[in-house]
Order: structure tokens, then C-alpha cells, then sequence
């Protein structure tokens, strides 16, 4: 603006003197804002940290409180923060992450704590948001966690707990060793011998192609949709499969998004997790519609036992159906990617995949499996010990969560109540001074040490709630991997790089793979397995 307009026109001159006090008042706001920002700070991550030696550590954020980091991966987050924190990185620390306070616990001592107290941190509240996120009722949640009469029917409730509580004992009642997992055992045996059969793989080929005598197939989409379809068979017999024939599918759909359950994406961000998951929930409400005596094969125990505790609490179709799809996640979600990995790195490791092959050819009359419990047997079978543990080593992503429900004390620490306290699986499995310095590596040598019971070692979990389907996970993958090479000459197509895996989003157990990180393998019958 020139000196000749300003002078001549008042009202360009008084515009002019006006945005000039706007501009001057914004920056001494801004600046009021950004000094009382500092002031915080200095306040939250300096001053208070050493008046206050007592309470964890927290990783410092101006704004938006590592939201992004965290969503795009949580494990690198953490792992950035501890080196951050230096030495205080070894104590349990806090991380903010959209207004959450999380206390991370990285050391096996201290997630040991977190897992023998059951008084003070929670699990049920963790199952209680997943039970909403899902669609159940707030009264259903409410009649699932209200302690029942120690005399009621049906599962014996001593105790007299609830029933979302007492589904623990029910699920180890179904698969701690004995007869009812016998049972289970017996059903998965007989299902993969006749899946893993050339004419059958042939026929049924909807993953692949079958070329004269051999089968390609992408591996990853081959064992994830056979080990739904098994876990559904098992536990449910034919009639889901009667129901819904595209169930596996849906289900893998779901699977495949469910980061987008876990980090509760809004609604039209997730219809591609939500309406999979919406076919799978009204599948098994058709199923508990039809009557118990016209379901077709054989049901688990537990299936039976669920129901009729549910239904003694007066719960409807709709939310039964929910409650069960749980168990259904929980039976499908993790084996069928554990298969995948280890046959991926024994594929990679071609002396690896002999000595499996080696070790449990004992086991097989012809090309059926005769002894699978020697499959289970760590002296007999070292290697396949072996070679599983070190596949759920590396392939476990998830973290254990627990809602503080007292101020509570963790290595020294003190939590408040009302937060979070995790503990990240997966970095206490890359810990160098349990696993070694190559820890990173695949060497399932490292299991000759006794590592089984180290407290870094936490590939299902800890405590109360530790994985009570860990071995059936590990029969059905060792018997599907033995079976396969038993009968199978197994060969990548062209030379794939080890597949990457999908470690930035959340998964509760085993990760997924990249989008395109997939492969494809030949099936070739092997010469000398004459047959069935
Ligand atoms: C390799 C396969 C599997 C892995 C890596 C795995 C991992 C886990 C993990 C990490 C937990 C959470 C424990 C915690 O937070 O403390 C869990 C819980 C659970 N898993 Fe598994 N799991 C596998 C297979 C299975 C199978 C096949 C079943 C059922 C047949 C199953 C049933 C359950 C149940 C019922 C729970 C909840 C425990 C409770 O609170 O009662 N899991 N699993």
C-alpha cells in the first residue's frame, strides 16, 4: 500500500491499522499458547518425573499423543520409547496414546507380576469391550459377569462365579489333556488325512491349480482356508458348512481386518470387517436355531455345555451367536497362520524340512499317520519341538492388556487405577539375553537350552489366562505339517523372498502376512508313499 492511498482513502487506512492489531493479537496468542505448552512439559516430563520417583516414567509428547506411531505400529513405538527412556526403559513406562495411559511392562520380571495378580489388574474388562465392539447386549454383558449360585446345573460352579469367568474352566475342561481332548485330537487326525489326499486336494482345488500330477497353491490362502474349515468341523460338526458353505471365507475376511475392530474404526471406514463379520455372527445364530438333535456330526462338548449355560441365563439367539463367535475367532484366528509360518521357514530352511520329515516318519505306517502323539512327544521328537517353538517365536505379535482396577505396584512402579497396564509379547521374545544376540533369526538350535519356562517365553499368553487351545494349536500344526511332507514333495514356485510379515497392525496372537507377500507352492505325491 503506497503513502499517496493511506493518506487519501481513511477507510483502506483503517482496514490497514485493524488487521495490523488482529495479526499483533493472534501472535500473542499463539505465543501465550506455545509458552504454556512448554511450561507443561517441562512440567509432566521433567519436573514432575523427579519429584515423583515413584511413578513410571512417560515417553514425552507435545500433541497428538503418538497416536500416529501407535496405529501404524504400536511394537516399534514401544521399542522407540524405551530406548528414549534409556535406562528408565527398563522400569515400567507410561505411553499416552489418544488420551490412554498405557504402563508397558517390558521386562519378563515384571510382566510376571502383571500375570500372578488377578486381584488388582483385569482381564475380563479387555473381553468385556471386545463382547461390545461385536454387538452384545449391555445387559447380556451384565448377566455374563454376575456371579451365579454355587448350586446351579450344568457345569459345577463351586466357586460361584460367573459365567464369563467359569467359560475359563469350561474351555479347559475341553482342551487340557484328556479324554474330551482326545476326542478333539481323534476329529483333526481324521480330517487332515483325508484332506491332504491328492484326489481330494484335486477335485476340491478352489485355491490353486492341479497340472497332471501335481497341485500349486498359494500357500498362505491354502492353509488359512483349510484350518477354518477344520476348526469349524471339529467344534461344530457339518452343520455350519450345510448353513453357509462361503463361511471360511467370510470369516478369513473379518480375520484379515480385524485391526480395524481392535483400534474401533468408525463405521464407514470398516464395513469391510464389519459385514463379514455380520455373516459369520448370523450363520451361528442359524445354526443354535436348528434343533440340537437335526445338528449333523459330531459337536464338541463344549459347544453343547456354552449353549446351555447361556440359555439358562436367559440369553437370545442374537447374542448367543455373538458370545459363540468369540470362540469360534479364538479356535480359527491363530493356527491356521502358525501352519503358514512354519512351512514357510521350512521351506526356506531345506535341512530343516528333511529332519522334520526324518523325525516323524516313525509315526506313519504308509502315508497314515499311526502314532500321532509321537508328533507331541518332546524326547522323541526334539526337532519338531524345535522348529514349533521357534516359529511362534518369531511369528507372535500379540501383547497381553489388563484394566487397573486399584492403584497397584509393578516393579517398583505406581500404576493408577482407571489405566492400562500391557505386556508386549513380542519384544520379550527378541529379548537378547534370554534368546541371544541372533534373536532375530530363525534357529531353532536355540531350544536346546531350556527356555520353555523363562519368563521372556510368552507366546500364549501368562496367568489365569493363558491360552487354553495351545495344545490343539500345537497337534493340529504338527500333524497337518507332518502328514503334508509325508505324503508331499513340497517345492516354492520360482524363488519367493521370505515372506513379510504384517508387524505393524494389531492381531491377538499370530501375525499376518503383507498384502503380496503370499506364494506359491507345487504339491508333488511323493514317489515312494504308495498310497492310502
Ligand atoms: C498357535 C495358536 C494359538 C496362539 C498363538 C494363541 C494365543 C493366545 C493368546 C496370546 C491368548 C491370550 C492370553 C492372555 O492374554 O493372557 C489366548 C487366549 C485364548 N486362546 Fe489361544 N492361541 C492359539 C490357539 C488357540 C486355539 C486352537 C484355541 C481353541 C481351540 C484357543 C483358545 C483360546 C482361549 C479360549 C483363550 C482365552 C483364555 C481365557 O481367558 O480363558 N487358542 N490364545
Amino acid at each position: 500500500m503506497s503513502l499517496k492511498t493511506v493518506f487519501f482513502d481513511p477507510v483502506i487506512l483503517c482496514a490497514e491499522l485493524l488487521e495490523r492489531y488482529i495479526r499483533s493479537d493472534l501472535t500473542e496468542l499463539v505465543f501465550l499458547i506455545l509458552l504454556a505448552l512448554l511450561i507443561w512439559r517441562i512440567w509432566k516430563f521433567t519436573l514432575h518425573p523427579i519429584l515423583s520417583p515413584d511413578q513410571p516414567k512417560e515417553y514425552p509428547y507435545w500433541i497428538p499423543w503418538h497416536a500416529k506411531a501407535f496405529f501404524q505400529d504400536s511394537n516399534g513405538l514401544i521399542t522407540e520409547a524405551r530406548r528414549y527412556l534409556g535406562h528408565d526403559g527398563n522400569q515400567p513406562f507410561a505411553l499416552t496414546v489418544l488420551g490412554t495411559t498405557f504402563y508397558i511392562a517390558t521386562q519378563a520380571k515384571h510382566s510376571a507380576q502383571v500375570y500372578k495378580n488377578t486381584e488388582t489388574l483385569s482381564f475380563e474388562s479387555f473381553v468385556q469391550t471386545l463382547m461390545k465392539a461385536n454387538g452384545n447386549d449391555d445387559d447380556v454383558i451384565n448377566a455374563m459377569y454376575s456371579a451365579l449360585p454355587v448350586d446351579k446345573r450344568g457345569f459345577p460352579n463351586p466357586q460361584g462365579e460367573s459365567l464369563g469367568v467359569l467359560a475359563q474352566k469350561m474351555h479347559i475342561h475341553q482342551l487340557y489333556p484328556s479324554e474330551n481332548l482326545v476326542a478333539l485330537q481323534h476329529q483333526v487326525k481324521t480330517w487332515i488325512d483325508s484332506y491332504l489326499d491328492i484326489d481330494f486336494l484335486k477335485a476340491e482345488c478352489s485355491h490353486g491349480y492341479s497340472k497332471n500330477s501335481h497341485i500349486e497353491l498359494p500357500l498362505y490362502q491354502w492353509c488359512s482356508n483349510a484350518f477354518v474349515r477344520m476348526g469349524q468341523h471339529v467344534y461344530f460338526g457339518e452343520t455350519l458348512d450345510n448353513i453357509d458353505p462361503g463361511l471360511p471365507s467370510a470369516f478369513l475376511e473379518f480375520d484379515e481386518r480385524i485391526w480395524k475392530m481392535l483400534y474401533q474404526y468408525p463405521g464407514f471406514l470398516s464395513r469391510d470387517m464389519s459385514v463379514p463379520r455380520t455373516r459369520v455372527i448370523t450363520s451361528l445364530r442359524q445354526y443354535f436355531q436348528v434343533p440340537r438333535k437335526e445338528r449333523v456330526g459330531k459337536v464338541a462338548w463344549l459347544i453343547d455345555a456354552m449353549e446351555d449355560e447361556m440359555r439358562a441365563l436367559g440369553i437370545d439367539d442374537e447374542n448367543l451367536a455373538i458370545l459363540m463367535f468369540h470362540l469360534y475367532f479364538a479356535i480359527n484366528t491363530n493356527t491356521r497362520k502358525t501352519v503358514f509360518w512354519m512351512l514357510a521357514y521350512l521351506l526356506h530352511n531345506p535341512q530343516l524340512l528333511d529332519a522334520y520329515r526324518q523325525e516323524t516318519e516313525a509315526a506313519f505306517s504308509g502315508g497314515h499317520l499311526v502314532d500321532p502323539l509321537l508328533l507331541q512327544n518332546v524326547e522323541k521328537c526334539p526337532q519338531v519341538d524345535a522348529i514349533w517353538n521357534e516359529t511362534l517365536r518369531l511369528s507372535g505379535w500379540s501383547a497381553s492388556v489388563r484394566l487397573i482396577t486399584e492403584d497397584t505396584i509393578i516393579g517398583g512402579k505406581l500404576m493408577r487405577k482407571g489405566n492400562r497396564v500391557l505386556v508386549p509379547h513380542r519384544l520379550l521374545h527378541f529379548d537378547g539375553n534370554t534368546f541371544g544376540e541372533d534373536a532375530h533369526d530363525f534357529r531353532p538350535e536355540r531350544w536346546k537350552k531350556p527356555l520353555t519356562r523363562n519368563a521372556s517365553w510368552r507366546p500364549f499368553g501368562g496367568g489365569k489366562t493363558t491360552c487354553s487351545g495351545r495344545f490343539l494349536a500345537r497337534f493340529s500344526v504338527t500333524t497337518f505339517v507332518a502328514t503334508l511332507l509325508r505324503r508331499f514333495d513340497v517345492e516354492m514356485k520360482g524363488n519367493p523372498p521370505f515372506p513379510e510379515a504384517d508387524e505393524g497392525r494389531p492381531v491377538l496372537g499370530i501375525m499376518s502376512i503383507k498384502k503380496g507377500s503370499d506364494f506359491k507352492v507345487e504339491l508333488q505325491p511323493r514317489v515312494e508313499f504308495s498310497g492310502k
